[in-house]
């Protein structure tokens, strides 16, 4: 029997490291920041997690496919990434709970891929010399070609100080009236993921989603009981309009903050966030519980870390802190009941370890008397 013959795809890094692979998924060209995700699992959580826009993913497991897309795994409505790398692509899905298969869904969104990639050697790379940008291109290349993908990665626009939550954001705010006797949950959407939708409704609230842009004046007028500041992709830095939701926010509402939610906090009451070298992706990163000594295992996902030391007059005070690196992973605010967390409570993918967190972020909630009682904390001057 003759081998099936696999499409040539060629991977350029702006370092001008050049690998040869397969191409896989749609047939086209792509550009992004190259990160690394250590998961074992999840491929499509990853895929369509929109904190990844504007990123290239490469897997660290080595086998990516083999159990297809579940309409039930979405994150979002569509995938963000720009582009997936991996070691060994599976063109055969075997699940019960398998829609589609991973070639089909990433041709019909329009994801280019590279498998045959020396992903472990690519990784290595990444932690090293940090993220670096990548252009993925289907087809045979010539040499001159190969600088030309080289130079195109270079000069492809950095995420750094770009708003990237116009890109996905909802363009309207929306309910989900199951819930509808609950306490009222409004969460800022700056590129949510599903799960934490769910969360939250599990964990006993209501939840309106608005768009990013909303006012603190349009989201006090839904009579909310907490408030909810997303995940999301790119640079924190770059949405300025945030800072000053986000400030103007506080205090008035039980707050809890997630990933780049965590972020906007930080630098909303006036802190620093830098980026990392290679960030954290993955589904196994040891996270100290600084309240109750726990260590808990969590997924992450991202880039950029808030300064605490930055943040003027203590405001916040660190909850949690990486095991691996010992960046912050959580804070609490030392007079009002807003909290924020780096890594994903939702874990998905990923363990369970930190989902209490929407249980208390919910008993912060019910305790909550209403609107009145925060502003008036504020207008006695305490900040
Ligand atoms: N998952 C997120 O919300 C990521 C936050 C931010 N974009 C970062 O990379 O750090």
């Amino acid at each position: 029997m003759a081998l099936l013959k696999k499409p040539p795809a060629v991977l350029a890094l702006e370092d001008g490291t050049v690998y040869y692979g397969y191409a896989f998924g749609y047939h086209g060209e792509t550009v992004g920041e190259i990160v690394f995700n250590t998961s074992m699992t999840g491929y499509q959580e990853i895929l369509t997690d929109p904190s990844y826009n504007g990123q290239i993913v490469t897997m660290t497991y080595p086998h990516i496919g083999n159990y297809g897309v579940s309409v039930y795994d979405m994150e979002s409505n569509k995938p963000f990434a720009r582009g997936f790398i991996v070691r060994e692509f599976s063109r055969v899905a075997s699940n019960h709970r398998a829609n589609q298969d991973l070639q089909s869904f990433m041709e019909e969104h329009k994801i280019v891929g590279i498998e045959g990639i020396d992903t472990r050697a690519l990784t290595r790379r990444l932690r090293q010399g940090g993220v670096v940008k990548g252009v993925i291109r289907h087809g045979e290349l010539s040499k001159e070609a190969e600088a030309e993908l080289v130079e195109r990665a270079r000069r492809h626009e950095d995420i750094d100080g770009r708003d990237m939550t116009p890109e996905v954001t909802t363009p309207l705010p929306y309910a989900r009236p199951t819930f509808k006797d609950n306490p009222r949950v409004v969460v800022i959407d700056f590129g949510i993921k599903h799960s934490i939708v769910y969360k939250l409704e599990q964990a006993g609230a209501e939840v309106i989603v608005v768009p990013a842009q909303t006012t603190p004046a349009q989201i006090m007028a839904l009579n909310p009981y907490g408030l909810v500041i997303s995940n999301g992709p790119g640079d924190p830095d770059g949405p300025k309009y945030a800072h000053d939701t986000v400030w103007q926010m506080l205090g008035l509402l039980p707050t809890y903050g997630i990933c780049l939610g965590h972020q906007l906090l930080g630098l909303a009451v006036g802190g620093k966030t830098y980026k990392l070298k290679h960030g954290h992706h993955g589904a196994n990163t040891p996270v100290k519980n600084l309240v109750t000594g726990e260590v808990e295992i969590t997924s992450q996902n991202h880039n950029y870390a808030v300064d605490i030391g930055s943040i003027p007059g203590g405001q916040f005070r660190a909850t949690h802190i990486n095991l691996n690196d010992g960046t912050l992973e959580g804070m609490a605010h030392t007079r009002y009941p807003v909290y924020s967390v780096q890594y994903h409570p939702e874990a998905s993918p990923g363990p369970h370890d930190a989902s209490y967190s929407f249980r208390r972020f919910i008993e912060e909630v019910n305790a909550f008397e209403g609107a009145t009682a925060l502003p008036a904390a504020r207008a006695l001057g305490d900040l």
